[in-house]
């Protein structure tokens, strides 16, 4: 018998041995589990027919005032024990789901399946959507432009490596605006097809989270041979062909690849988080509490710079990003990104931007969006 056969087993045991006081309720959760499953997928049908009724009338899918009756009444009629707010979260995500599937969005990732980016566009569009892997960054912008995509998500910044440079250097070159941002707390486990530290023989992974584990790696397995990958889910794909080969990947690709984790957040530092953009889609309405990007290039001469970030003091408009990245076009000139705090429909953002525009060889408004909270995260 496996290790992974030993494991289910016991599994069972726990959970499912007739003589179990469980599982007769057990056997209730499960008839229970699929009556929701045969009700969703009949609400998501309706929802379909209601999305092809309204096609042909020409109308909105989005009716935010019916949307606000279905959960306002299932509030009502809660009996409890489940939270009032509970209710709301789960309908919340039904109705979005069911909004989606009368129209649905396509979402562009960099591939494999459980990279990060991928995480991060489930968990941004509530796995509401059609995910589309793509092989790299430029596929993303560019199958945006081209109309094969409605919305990509791009990593622009980590909390420990610092911009990610391919990602600003793609805005230059395409005219491509910023939806949303989110930001994803990165954590690492490491994966195997047994889940057993015994069998590991081989570590796969991609260097940066290699890098982040090099503590644990050092003292759990001291003797194992580190190999790198050109990501996380990459890795996964190879442990789950090979019982010697863990991957240092994200907790959710064990679901994917059909792993166990041999040990989680394995990280010798706790507080990795990685700022993704949203980008494509229609361009977002003020909410009063925005973010703008904008990217601009000066003349190559003293003062420059600081000329074209006066209007922002001047404006007492708070600029809470700059990044620099080098033309391309000629040595030692520069793009500079710049995120200030307020939406371009704001008079004295708009002002302070024409400004800036007047001091620059050019300009380009990236985006408005609303700001989210950064996330606190503990080891
Ligand atoms: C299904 C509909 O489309 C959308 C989804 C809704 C829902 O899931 O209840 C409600 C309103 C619409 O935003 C509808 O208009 O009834």
């Amino acid at each position: 018998m496996t290790d992974r056969e030993i494991k289910d087993e016991d599994n069972q045991k726990q959970t499912g041995d007739d003589s179990s006081p469980l599982s007769p309720l057990r056997g209730e959760i499960d008839r229970i589990d699929e009556r929701i499953l045969e009700l969703i997928n009949q609400r998501l049908e309706i929802g379909k027919k209601v999305g092809e009724i309204k096609k042909k009338k020409g109308s909105q899918i989005l009716d935010r005032t019916r949307e606000r009756m279905v959960i306002e009444r299932l509030s009502q009629l809660n009996p409890g024990p489940a939270d009032e707010s509970l209710i709301q979260y789960i309908f919340n995500v039904i109705i979005t789901a069911t909004r989606e599937i009368q129209k649905p969005k396509t979402i562009g990732y960099l591939g494999p399946l459980a990279s990060h980016s991928h995480i991060a566009a489930l968990h941004y569009f509530n796995h509401c959507g059609e995910f589309v892997e793509q092989p790299g960054f430029f596929d993303i912008f560019n199958n945006i432009k081209r109309k094969e995509l409605h919305f990509g998500i791009v990593p622009v910044e980590n909390s420990i490596e610092g911009a990610v440079n391919y990602t600003l250097d793609l805005f230059a070159e395409f005219e491509i605006h910023i939806t949303a941002e989110h930001y994803e707390p990165i954590s690492h486990d490491l994966l195997s097809i047994t889940g057993e530290l015994k069998d590991v023989k081989t570590v796969y992974s991609h260097p940066q989270a290699i890098a982040q584990c090099k503590n644990w790696l050092k003292k759990h397995l001291p003797h194992a041979i580190v190999m790198e990958t050109s990501s996380t889910s990459n890795a996964a794909l190879m442990a789950s062909k090979d019982e010697q080969i863990a991957a240092i990947a994200s907790g959710k690709a064990a679901h994917f690849y059909n792993l166990l984790p041999v040990a989680s957040k394995i990280q010798d530092r706790g507080g990795n988080i990685t700022r993704f953009l949203v980008i494509g889609g229609d361009r977002p309405e003020r909410t009063g509490d925005d973010k703008t990007s904008i990217m601009f290039a000066t003349n190559h001469t003293p003062g420059a710079l600081f000329r074209a970030l006066s209007p922002v003091n001047r404006a007492g408009l708070n600029m809470v990003k700059l990044e620099s990245r080098p033309t391309r076009h000629y040595n030692w000139s520069y793009h500079f990104f710049m995120d200030i705090e307020g939406h371009i429909e704001d008079e004295i953002v708009f002002q302070t931007i024409e400004q800036i525009r007047s001091q620059a060889l050019y300009l380009k408004v990236l985006g408005s969006y609303p700001i989210m909270a950064k996330p606190e995260i503990l080891q």
